[in-house]
């Protein structure tokens, strides 16, 4: 018998239900403290200060504020360094992922007549400037760079720079800067957390401002955004991966286990719920899970652990796939697997999620990596008015107007009509006779 969190629904007042959906983000107080003099230092001493952080908090040997950014002979050495298995494996994901994502990008331009001779539509060009933070605490992330760097360069954003701390050589992790040289990012700058965030929102003598912020971060980085919010956009919130595993009866539950522990191997600030209406899949789940972290790294194993033996983590037993569904919805999970062999019956019954994979052969870890869709996806809830890391966050969009002298009588009177309402005289007027003088000869 394991120590595994287990609760049943069925038995749990309304506030022990509503306490399930709590996660690691639900309260950033300690991390809003202390990023705040982290943030305050940067914006004050720039390389400097985020040299000294490297130094101290990445343990990163030799970071000085003349060696922030990744030069070409190290982006060379990185692709000496890295298997070409792993290689093969970065190009393959990028190739799916940019087929995927080139398929949201927006037509440049629409025009709609709405009324004969007044036209309005939309105009969508990339954001100017736009910072990917890619983490590397608890592992490094060639993936993250993936899934950031391709939807920015289809999108066509003319400068992009990664952010991501250093390891203990005082260098970038070589895969990340593999996977960022094969989907076309050149700056890549030399450092994590919230001094990360800080130097992209202020820029620094070697970080270039910029005007937003997208990737996903340990809390550190989600309590800078939040702190920053009103000096650089800080994109969708995406701090700690979480998942829930909705098995029916038709899958065992040793499986569901197995799929369990994906997301909740990144860290003990992860969460990871496997919700089922089947007793039978709760014990195969809880026989196979000591069979499972078995076959882990002892750090893994112990990051999962802490997860499913915790508030933020376990087995729930639901008390049908109705119950699991409305779950499901109350948590708005970052990933969601359906695992099931008949997975498109519930799929309808799914509203809040932010990546639904389906089926036994679709786990978590083949998206994170190589499907195609971007996950780097909204956490804590963020679900219920986010979707995943997509093109759009990359453009803007702007509204286009033209109204011809065959459309201009009649929306100027309505308009005059509305404006005159409001008490707006100089709205009213710039569609009055006083405009009418300047309009002769105009066609
Ligand atoms: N939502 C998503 O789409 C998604 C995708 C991938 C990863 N993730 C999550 O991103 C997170 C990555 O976290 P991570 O820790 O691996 O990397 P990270 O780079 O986000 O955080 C590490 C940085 O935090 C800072 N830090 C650590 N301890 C500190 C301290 N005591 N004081 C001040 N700063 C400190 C350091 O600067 C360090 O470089 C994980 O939780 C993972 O689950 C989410
Ligand atoms: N599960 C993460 C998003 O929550 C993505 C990822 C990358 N590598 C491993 N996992
Ligand atoms: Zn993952």
């Amino acid at each position: 018998m394991t120590d595994v969190t287990f609760k049943e629904l069925a038995r749990l007042s309304a506030a022990e239900r509503a306490a399930l959906v709590r996660r690691s983000e639900t309260d950033l107080s300690y991390f809003l403290e202390h990023a705040a003099p982290i943030i305050a230092e940067v914006r004050a001493n720039g390389d400097t200060a985020l040299a000294r952080f490297g130094r101290d908090l990445d343990k990163a040997k030799g970071l000085a504020p003349d060696n922030l950014k990744a030069t070409e002979a190290e982006f060379a050495h990185a692709f000496d360094l890295v298997d070409q298995a792993v290689i093969e494996a970065i190009d393959y994901g990028i190739e799916n992922i940019r087929s995927f994502h080139r398929e949201q990008l927006p037509e440049p331009m629409w025009l709609k007549e709405v009324r004969p001779g007044a036209f309005a539509g939309d105009r969508f060009t990339p954001i100017s400037s736009v910072a990917l933070y890619v983490p590397r605490g608890k592992g490094a992330f060639p993936s993250v760079t993936m899934m950031t760097a391709v939807p920015g360069v289809v999108a066509g954003v003319p400068d992009l720079a990664i952010l991501t701390p250093p390891g203990p050589d005082g260098g970038v992790d070589a895969a990340t800067l593999v996977a960022a040289r094969l989907a076309g990012v050149d700056t890549v700058y030399k450092c994590g957390g919230a001094q990360a965030v800080a130097a992209a929102a202020f820029g620094t003598e070697t970080v270039r401002k910029a005007k937003k912020i997208l990737g996903p971060g340990s809390p550190w980085v989600v309590a800078a955004k939040r702190l920053l919010s009103d000096v650089i956009d800080p994109g969708l919130p995406a701090g700690p991966s979480e998942v829930v595993i909705l098995a029916d009866e038709t899958v065992h539950g040793g499986l569901a286990a197995l799929d369990l522990l994906i997301e909740a191997e990144h860290g003990p600030d992860s969460s990871a719920w496997l919700v089922t209406p089947s007793r039978r899949v709760v014990d195969e789940a809880l026989a196979a899970l000591p069979r499972h972290w078995a076959q882990m790294s002892e750090q893994r194993a112990g990051f999962s652990r802490a997860v499913l033996t915790g508030r933020a983590g376990g087995i729930i037993l639901a008390a049908s796939m109705a119950d699991a569904c409305a779950f499901v919805n109350e948590y708005a999970p970052e990933h969601l697997e359906i695992l099931s062999t008949h997975p498109f019956d519930y799929l309808g019954e799914i509203t809040e999620a932010a990546e639904i994979l389906l089926g036994t052969r679709t786990p978590n870890a083949i998206a994170n990596y190589v499907l195609g869709p971007n996950a780097v996806l909204p956490t804590s809830m963020g679900a219920n008015t986010h979707g995943p890391l997509s093109v759009s966050d990359f453009m803007r969009r702007s509204s286009v107007g033209y109204v011809t002298a065959k459309g201009y009588p009649q929306l100027a009177a309505h308009t005059r009509t509305l404006a005159e309402y409001e008490g707006f005289s100089s709205h009213a007027n710039a569609v009055g006779p006083m405009r009418d003088p300047y309009l002769e000869g105009q066609h």
